[in-house]
This record gives structure tokens, sequence and C-alpha cells, in this order.
């Protein structure tokens, strides 16, 4: 076999910082290939040159032995016969599945769209990565997995032979996972070459045939999966051991006081039902449950981003009546750490000091004026505190790497007064080193005495992290486990498939 994609010398630059420093590796035809790295190792840039989405940089892009220099995503996809499945694919809702995937190059009857062939060439491939939606379905009907695979189907109706998968389990089911990798498995069998990138490391061990580390913009190694350790990998990414799994040092004691009761909480979509519970004073309270089980839509609503429509809350005792909106929940002493971080989690025309300030601007005054050097000051200490890379408090947050978004945000909270803070899915998209930080950082607050509510779909976090757990199954509570000892992943997973 030969190599499918070969970096020699690449290097990128923005405003002000060198990204890619002398990027040089290959992949091999036929195999699939880890990029790994922490948060603004460079994964996306790389993986955005070779697509197309950057065209400036230094260094030659070699597919198949030919050098490529292509000026979009759609010229590499038409003339590269390479693909990139996104995090979260983009797709016109309204529109059939064939038409998605055949989008701007439908095939044609004279001047007419062939709608009859296109859903037979669509289904054809549907059917052969074994999904059960078909070509004429609207695309607003599938699940994130299945819009996942539309993103594949696509990728092999333009005859890629080189997909990457940039985090692709970020949003999917465990079920939904394991059929990812069934399809992954049989495009390696086809001699399609897949690049994967993702912070999950069981996965590397359970796809991957290679894995190339980068680490702050240098490449540092190709590790053949099958001769690595987890240790290996962690080491490697991040030049010493990091211990990847939940824990807490020290499980607190909470106190009797409630700071937060939910009551009878249900909307009229039937999202989420008749869901009560009590949050004390310095705890984690976890949330688990799988995808589409109410979860995040509970959280939005005591965070007031979405609208209360039958229950009641109780903060500190005093129950929120009348209009209930964020701002009304910050003056309360509650914010949210949202799972869609780059639509709810930050301005994006604002900078990182600016955004860590947003929620508690009494503190930054200066006159009638808030100062920027008191803001400026705030989010040095946080990027110290939390290790934020590039350490430039004054640049774009939009220009972060995802994970370092992620802690800016943190730090929004972290500098804002609040008694209750919720997490929706806190590492999603993290590496192991930020990971393991924000555990820590979380029980920093518990211990200042501050309340948290995490909510994850990964149970070992879940499990690890949570003081006492709620499960939830298809909008409702099913179980409220109370001691963390006794906590038995068998015993969760059954609870939220809505067992008992
Ligand atoms: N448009 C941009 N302008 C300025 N800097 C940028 C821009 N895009 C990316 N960067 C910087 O480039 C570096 C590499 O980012 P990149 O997104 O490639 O990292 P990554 O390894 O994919 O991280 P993650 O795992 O968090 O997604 C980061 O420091 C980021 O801040």
């Amino acid at each position: 076999m030969g190599k499918a994609v070969e970096f020699v010398k690449i290097n990128k630059y923005f405003p002000g910082v060198h990204v890619l420093k002398d990027i040089s590796f290959s992949v091999e035809e036929g195999e699939v290939h880890a990029l790994l790295g922490e948060n603004g190792a460079g994964k996306s840039t790389i993986l955005n040159i070779l697509h197309g989405v950057y065209s400036e940089y230094e260094g030659d892009v070699i597919l198949h032995g030919k050098k490529v220099a292509f000026k979009n995503p759609n010229d590499a996809i038409l003339n590269g016969n390479i693909s990139k499945v996104h995090q979260e694919t983009m797709v016109v809702e309204e529109l059939t599945v064939g038409q998605n995937v055949t989008l701007g190059y439908q095939p044609k009857k004279g001047l007419f769209i062939d709608f009859g062939k296109m859903h037979r060439d669509v289904d054809e491939i549907l059917e052969e990565l074994n999904c059960r939606f078909r070509s004429r379905d609207i695309v607003r009907t599938l699940t994130a997995g299945e819009k996942q695979m539309l993103a594949i189907a696509k990728a092999i109706y333009h005859h890629s032979n080189i997909i990457s998968l940039d985090e692709p389990t970020a949003s999917l089911t465990s079920k939904e996972t394991e059929a990812l990798f069934a399809v992954i498995r049989k495009l390696k069998a086809d001699g399609i070459t897949i690049l994967y990138v993702s912070h999950h490391l069981e996965e590397i061990f359970q796809i991957c045939d290679r894995a190339s580390i980068m680490r702050d913009g240098e490449y540092i190694q190709t590790l053949e999966i099958k001769n690595t350790t987890e240790d290996e990998l962690i080491h490697a990414m991040v030049g010493r051991s990091v211990s990847a799994v939940a824990s807490r040092l020290k499980p607190c004691r909470a106190k009797d006081e409630v700071v937060l009761k939910v009551e009878h909480l249900s909307d009229n979509e039937g999202k989420y039902k008749d869901v009560s519970f009590e949050l004390h004073k310095g705890e984690i309270l976890g949330f688990y449950g799988l995808v589409g089980a109410g979860r995040t839509e509970v959280m939005r609503v005591l965070a007031g981003a979405d609208r209360k429509i039958s229950g009641n809350i109780y903060l500190k005792g005093k129950e929120i009546r009348g209009s209930w909106n964020s701002t009304k929940a910050l003056k309360y002493g509650i914010g949210m750490l949202p799972e869609d971080r780059k639509t709810h989690g930050f301005n994006k025309l604002d900078s990182n000091y600016n955004n860590i300030a947003i929620s508690s601007l009494e503190k930054y005054m200066s006159g009638v004026f808030t100062s920027d050097g008191k803001k400026l000051k705030n989010a040095e200490h946080f990027f110290q505190e939390l290790d934020i890379h590039p350490n430039k408090p004054d640049y774009l947050t939009v220009n972060m790497s995802g994970g370092n978004q992620q802690k800016v945000i943190l730090a929004k909270w972290m500098s804002t007064d609040i008694d209750v803070i919720i997490f929706d899915e806190p590492t999603k998209g993290v590496d192991v080193a930020a990971k393991a930080e924000i555990y820590r950082l979380m029980e920093e607050l518990v211990e200042e005495g501050k309340s948290l509510i995490v909510v994850s779909s990964e149970l070992p976090e879940a499990m690890g992290l949570s003081d006492r757990l709620i499960v939830m199954s298809e909008g409702r509570i099913t179980k409220e486990l109370t001691d963390r000892e006794g906590f038995d992943s068998d015993a969760i997973l059954n609870y939220a498939i809505g067992g008992n």
C-alpha cells in the first residue's frame, strides 16, 4: 500500500500566532489514522489545510503521490476525492436525505433533476452503510447519529477515498457510536483511508491502526496502536502522565441546606415530565441519561434560557414567580455552562476578557464605565489557573480551539458570584489534561460552598464526579441514587433505558 496523505513541512500562521510548525507525517492508504493532541494542538487546523478550508499555508500536501492545493472544500471533494465529516453535520433540515447527499450534484435527465435515479443511487449507499433511514426521508426527522451517516453517505456519493472524521461521536449515543464504528471498519475494508480526531482514547484503541500526535503546533510522533498503552499515548500528547478518570479527592458531605428545589416541572411537548428534585449547598448532583432523556431541556429552564411551562422552582426557599429569563436567573444566583457552547456560551464578536467578565460587570466598574484593565487582570488570573492556550486574554474567543473555549466559559462562571452552576456536558471536546483540571476546579467550587449540577452522557464521568446521581429516561426521573459508594454502572444503565 502507498501513502494516501503526506504532509511535508507544513507551517501555518494566524495573525500573531504560529499554529503549525514544520509538520511532516504521512497516512497510509486504507488505514484508520488518529490525530491526537491537547486542545489547541492544531488538529483541526491541519485537517482544514488538507480539506481546502485554508488555502494559505507553507509546505506541501501530497495525496496518493501528487501535490495538491485545494481552493476550498468543494474543490477538495470534487477534484481530490477527499471529504470531511463535521462534528455537527451541516444539513438542510427541510430537504430529503437524497437532496442533501447530492446537493448541487444531482443526476440530471436533460435539464431537470432525475429524482428517481437520485433516490435509487442514495438508497443503494444507505443500504450499504446499514442505515435504517432512506433517501426520501426528510432530514429534520433524523437523529444526530443518522445525520452523521448522511454525511458519510455524501462522501461516498462523491467517491471520496479519504474521509476525515472530526470528533464524530461527540453527539452520538453508544448504539450510534457502535454503528459508526461498523461503518468505519467497512470503509477500511473497501480500501478507504480514514483520519480520525477524538479525545476519547478508548475509541482510538477500538478502531485506529496508528496515531500521529501533535503538541502545541508541533508533530511529536506516530505510534502503532496495537503496540501502545493508553498511558504512553497520554504521555506523548501531554508530555507527562495524567489520570483521565473522573474522581473526587474529597467527596463532600453536603449540607442540609437546600439551595434549589424543583417541583413537578413539565413542558407541554413531553420532553420532560413531572421532574422534581433538590440540590443541596456544597454538593455535585449528577444527571445521567441517554441522548434525548430530557436533561438539557430541564437545565435550560432552570437557567432561564427557556420558558417555564408548569411546575415550581425555589431558589434558597424563595419561589420564582413571574417572568423567568437568564438575566433574572443570574440575579437569583444560577448560571449554566451550556452543551452547545458555540451558539449559547459566549459572544462571538468579543474577546476572551470581555466574555469572561460579561456576567459580573459590576465587579469591573471604574466610574460609570467598565474598566478594560480590571477585566484583563481578572482574565489573566484565570488563564493561568486553567492553563488556557494560547495565553491571550485579548484574543477573540471564537478563534480559540474548542476545548479552550470551554475553559473560557468556565472562567466566566468562576468569576461570577453565583450559588448554583449547571454544567451541561462540561468535558465535551475537552482533552485529557484539561478534563482533569476541570474536575479539580469543580471540587474547588463545591468546597467554596457552591452547588453544582453536572449533566453528563459519559457514565464514568457522572459516577466519578457526583455526590448524588439522578437518572432520567424519556423525560422522567427514573432513579435518584444517594450513596456514591453504591453507584453501580449496570443498574444505572438500566434506569437510563427506563428499567427499574
Ligand atoms: N481563525 C483563527 N485565528 C487565530 N487563531 C486561530 C484561528 N483558528 C485557530 N486558531 C488557533 O490555532 C491553534 C490550533 O487550533 P485547532 O483548532 O487546530 O486546535 P485543535 O487541536 O483542533 O483543538 P481542539 O481539540 O480544542 O479542537 C489554537 O491555538 C487556536 O487558538
